[in-house]
C-alpha cells in the first residue's frame, strides 16, 4: 500500500532522514518509533509531500506522490487521511463541521455532507457530539473528531503524528483501541510515528525504529519483543542493570512466545539438573494476540551449562550475560 524507496531528507549538509527503504501492506498497523530528532516527523512529512523529499520515492496506493504536483498531488493526498498531536481542529467551527471540511473542498453537496459526518461520527462513537465546539469537548474526544475528519474522504491510509502525546493513559487506550478497530473493521492501512514503545505494543504489527535519521532496527513487533538481545525487547522487558552473577553461576536472559508461555521450564530444570535456577527479574505481555515474555535468572550449580542446553532445545531463545550463546558456552566448558 505504500512503498517508500531510498528516502532522503538532507537540510543544508544535515542529514534529517538517511535512505529509508520499507513496504508497507495494505491493512497493517506499521510504527516509526524514535526520540525526539530522529527523523519521524521529516519521514512522515516527505511521505504526505508537506515536505519534498531531497531522493528517493513514495507510491501510495499505486500512485508516485514523488511524482506528482499542483491539483495531481491534491488528489493523491486525499488517499493520505492525517492525524495529529494537537488535533488541528477549528476552534470555531462545530465538530460536525471540522469533519466536513475536506468534503466541502471535494464539492459534496450539504445533504451527502449531513450522511457522511452522521456515519463518520457514528464511526468514531461520538453519536450525539456532532453541535459541539472543541472548547467543549475532552482531548479524546478531540482526537476521535480528528480521526472522523481524516477519514472523511474515504482515503486508503492513515497517517498518524503522535496522535496519542498529548493525551493521558487511559485516554491513550481508547484512541488506540479505536485505532485498531478502524484497521480492522474497515482494513485501513496506518503508519504511525510515535516515541511511546507503549503505543507499539498495544497495535503496531511491524515497527521501525529510527535514531538520527538510520533505521537502526525493524520487524515485527511480536518478533523482535521475543528477541532477547532486540532493542524493542530491552526496553519492553527492562533488565537487571548492576547485578554480578556468583563465581559459580550464570546470569541468563530467557526471552520466549506463545505456546511455550505455558511450560513449566523452570520447575523441570529444578528436577533434571543439579542446579538452583532463580528468577531475578521477569514479565509475559501479550503482544499481537500472544503471550511473550522474558526471565532474567541465575542458574548455579555444577549442571548450569546442561541445564542452559536444556533451555535452548526448548525453543527458547537464550543469552548468557556475557554474549555467548547457549552453544558456544556448553562447548567452551565441554571441551
Ligand atoms: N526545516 C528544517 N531545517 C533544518 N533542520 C530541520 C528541519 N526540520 C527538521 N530538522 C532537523 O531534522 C532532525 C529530525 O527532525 P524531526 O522533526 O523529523 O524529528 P522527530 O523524530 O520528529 O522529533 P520530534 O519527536 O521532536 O518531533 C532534527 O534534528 C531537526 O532539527
Amino acid at each position: 500500500m505504500i512503498t517508500i524507496r531510498d528516502l532522503r531528507k538532507v537540510y543544508g549538509s544535515f542529514v534529517a532522514l538517511d535512505t529509508f527503504n520499507e513496504e508497507i501492506n495494505a491493512g497493517e498497523i506499521f510504527g516509526v518509533i524514535g526520540q525526539s530528532g530522529a527523523g519521524k516527523s521529516t519521514l512522515i512529512r516527505c511521505i504526505n509531500r508537506l515536505e519534498t523529499p531531497t531522493s528517493g520515492r513514495v507510491i501510495v496506493a499505486g500512485q508516485d506522490i514523488t511524482a506528482l504536483s499542483g491539483s495531481d498531488l491534491r488528489r493523491a493526498r486525499q488517499q493520505m487521511g492525517m492525524i495529529f498531536q494537537h488535533f488541528n481542529l477549528l476552534s470555531s467551527r462545530t465538530a460536525a463541521e471540522n469533519i466536513a471540511m475536506p468534503l466541502e473542498v471535494m464539492g459534496y453537496s450539504r445533504l451527502r455532507i449531513k450522511a457522511r459526518v452522521a456515519e463518520l461520527l457514528s464511526l468514531v462513537e461520538l453519536e450525539g457530539k456532532g453541535d459541539s465546539y472543541p472548547a467543549q469537548l475532552s482531548g479524546g474526544q478531540k482526537q476521535r473528531v480528528g480521526i472522523a475528519r481524516a477519514l472523511a474522504a474515504d482515503p486508503k491510509v492513515l497517517l498518524s503524528d503522535e496522535a496519542t502525546s498529548a493525551l493521558d493513559p487511559q485516554t491513550t487506550q481508547s484512541i488506540l483501541s479505536l485505532l485498531k478497530k478502524l484497521n480492522q473493521q474497515i482494513g485501513l492501512t496506518i503508519l504511525l510515528i510515535t516515541h511511546d514503545m507503549g503505543v507499539v505494543k498495544r497495535i503496531c504489527d511491524r515497527v521501525a525504529i529510527l535514531e538520527q535519521g538510520k533505521v537502526i532496527e525493524r520487524g515485527r513487533v511480536v518478533d523482535l519483543a521475543a528477541q532477547p538481545h532486540s532493542r524493542l525487547a530491552q526496553d519492553f522487558f527492562p533488565r537487571l542493570t548492576g547485578y554480578q552473577p556468583r563465581p559459580d553461576a550464570l546470569l541468563v536472559t530467557v526471552a520466549f512466545r506463545g505456546e511455550v508461555a505455558n511450560e513449566p521450564f523452570m520447575a523441570t530444570l529444578a528436577q533434571r539438573f543439579n542446579v538452583g535456577a532463580n528468577i531475578l527479574n521477569g514479565a509475559i505481555e501479550t503482544i499481537g494476540g500472544q503471550p511473550v515474555g522474558q526471565f532474567q535468572i541465575e542458574l548455579a550449580g555444577p549442571e548450569r551449562y546442561l541445564a542452559l542446553d536444556y533451555l535452548t532445545q526448548l525453543n527458547l531463545a537464550v543469552e548468557v550475560q556475557d554474549g555467548r550463546t547457549a552453544a558456544e558456552q556448553f562447548v567452551d566448558s565441554n571441551p
